[in-house]
């Protein structure tokens, strides 16, 4: 049955279903020009970009690949711990190819920090970035962006593939997790 309703521990909705389906047809439309040359390999980080990648990846009208990574920096908590671990690698070589990395939020930037340089050295003619969400106040790093959908505030936030400690991924929305949820 679809979810209608604001979970109880979600605080506010930020962005509902319409605008997120909206802004990456946007998004789509953008990476099918800019690519029609030479379509990209579309790289997923998982888990949380699982839904960021299916949705997107409908709106793109070019013959991409996707394939996917999972690196994990969060573990169970709010904060990033820095240390980036490869928990699986791409299971394609991506030599001389044009790479499009699909993540769903860019916090701190360590994540894609550490991953753009790892993409980068095995390679590729290009490695672009498309991330749904990012959140300007939360940068310790300066990354470089080609395609974002939404600057958020600095507050954590679940839904649609982003988890609090491995839940909330299937919420069709995000929202702002309530802070009595992670607080005592
Ligand atoms: O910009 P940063 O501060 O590095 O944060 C962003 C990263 O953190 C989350 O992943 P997480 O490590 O929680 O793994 P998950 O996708 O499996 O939830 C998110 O999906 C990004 O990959
Ligand atoms: O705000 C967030 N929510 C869920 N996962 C995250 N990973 C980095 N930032 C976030
Ligand atoms: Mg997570």
């Amino acid at each position: 049955m679809p979810q209608t309703h604001p979970h109880p521990d979600v605080d506010r909705v930020l962005l509902d279903e319409q605008q997120i389906r909206e802004r990456l047809a946007e998004l789509g439309e953008e990476i099918a020009a800019d690519y029609a040359d030479e379509p990209p390999i579309l790289v997923g980080v998982l888990k949380g970009a699982v839904m960021v990648m299916a949705d997107l990846a409908r709106e793109i009208d070019l013959k991409v690949e996707m394939d996917w990574m999972a690196v994990s920096s969060y573990g169970s908590g709010t904060k990033s711990s820095g240390v980036v671990r490869i928990l699986k690698d791409l299971s394609g070589d991506i030599t001389g190819r044009n790479v499009l990395i699909v993540e769903d939020i860019i916090d701190s930037g360590l994540t894609l920090k550490w991953l753009l340089s790892n993409l980068r050295s095995r390679g590729p003619k290009s490695v672009e970035i498309a991330a749904l969400l990012r959140k300007p106040e939360a940068a310790r790093v300066e990354i470089d962006v080609k395609y974002i959908g939404f600057d958020i505030p600095n507050e954590f936030v679940i839904g649609y593939g982003l988890d609090f400690a491995e839940n909330y991924r299937n919420l069709p929305y995000v929202g702002v997790l309530s802070r009595s949820i992670y607080e005592d």
